[in-house]
């Protein structure tokens, strides 16, 4: 039986350690606060994060990195991407061994514009990591708990590894399929956070289908333009990592992002909207660091730059549609997605 070390009790850490327990691991999982490691263990609950869903028995919650990491086979991070940097300096301390760490975050640090696996490479050393691996795709942890059917992918440069926590994951109904592209996929998870907002905002504006899925369709396009320039495979974003989540969280109620999108689009300021919510928002910050890097790179991604100017500048989301709507006339196929393709293949 493997032992998995599951950082982070949030929405994302409990469904996906519910998961794990079903395939009959051993889930020893961290939080950080003592009523919520006597809840967990005691009433088999996570009421603030997953309220009416009961937890099997093999998890099992302790407030430290040392209990939590002893002996686990597999470390799975599934903390906001703000909080990982500080926590991996903390778990380095407690490990003793070489697990592979599996990340599921979808963010992009602040400040510094890293990928995830970025962090966890600069932060643990090879002698304490046997490889990195990223889980994504279109999950909501709100239907992943109650064992709604879910797919999702893993992706690491070794093929090896992905399929190992292919197998560590998948069942009925949870399926997991592997990929090599692990930039793209962690760029697609990023990214959509962006389009889910913006389609959020869209919705509280009161616009209707027609923009939200214009929306969708051009977000995947800058998403791309970007992945693809910082390296990614042009297919990756075809696939569950990218059209697949921007499909899942630009539509859903459940997901913050479009909820703290909707509040703004309904007048609400954003500091507000964020502290009511109670739960990470990670497309605000991601917004920042995607237009940041687009300036950078000179790549053109218009919805960012806008939302960009809406949620840091104030910007009326009204003129940002008009603004989006005015802009030159364009061809919607690039030549750059045909030439990478045809490197590709
Ligand atoms: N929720 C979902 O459906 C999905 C989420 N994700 C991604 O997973 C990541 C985590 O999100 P999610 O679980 O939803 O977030 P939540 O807001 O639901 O939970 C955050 C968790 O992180 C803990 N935490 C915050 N800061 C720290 C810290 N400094 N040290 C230790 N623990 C900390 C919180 O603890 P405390 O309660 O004590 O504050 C809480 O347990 C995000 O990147 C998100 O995009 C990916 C797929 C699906
Ligand atoms: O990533 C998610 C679903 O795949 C969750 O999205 P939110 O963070 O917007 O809730």
């Amino acid at each position: 039986m493997s032992k998995v070390a599951v950082i982070g009790a949030g929405s994302w850490g409990t469904a996906l350690s519910i998961v794990l327990a079903d395939n009959g691991c051993e889930v020893a999982i961290y939080a950080r606060r003592q009523e919520q490691v006597d809840e967990i263990n005691h009433q088999h609950t996570n009421h603030r994060y997953l309220p009416d869903i009961t937890l099997p028995a093999n998890i099992v919650a302790y407030p430290s990195y040392r209990q939590v990491l002893e002996g686990a086979q597999y470390v799975l991070i599934a903390l906001p991407t703000a909080a990982i940097r500080t926590a991996l300096r903390e778990m380095v301390k407690e490990l003793d061994h070489c697990p592979l760490l599996i990340h599921s975050s979808k963010g992009l640090e602040p400040d510094t514009y890293k990928r995830v696996s970025e962090m966890i490479a600069e932060e643990v050393p090879e002698s304490k990591r046997r490889g990195i691996v990223v889980l994504s795709g279109p999950s909501h942890a709100e239907e992943v708990s109650r064992r709604s059917p879910t797919t999702v992918v893993v992706a690491a440069p070794e093929l090896k590894q992905a399929e190992e926590v292919q197998d560590l994951f998948i069942n009925q109904h949870f399926r997991v399929y592997t990929n090599t592209d692990m930039l793209g996929v962690e760029i697609g998870g990023a990214l959509k956070n962006i389009i889910a907002l913006g389609a959020g905002l869209s919705d509280g504006l009161g616009y209707g289908d027609n923009a939200k899925a214009a929306l969708m369709t051009r977000g995947l396009t800058e998403i791309a333009r970007l992945g693809v320039q910082m390296g990614a495979h042009p297919l990756t974003f075809a696939g569950l990592a990218g059209v697949g989540d921007l499909i899942v969280t630009c539509t859903s109620r459940h997901s913050r992002n479009w909820r703290c999108g909707y509040a703004i689009g309904q007048g609400k300021p954003l500091n507000e909207v964020l502290q009511s919510m109670g739960m990470v928002v990670e497309g605000v910050r991601t917004t920042k660091a995607a237009y940041q890097i687009a300036q950078d790179k000179k790549v053109e991604m218009p919805i960012t730059k806008e939302l960009y100017h809406v949620l840091f500048e104030g910007k009326s989301p009204r003129q940002a549609v008009d603004d989006l709507m005015g802009r030159g006339r364009t061809h919607e196929m690039e030549s750059r997605f045909f030439d990478d393709f045809n490197r590709y293949f």
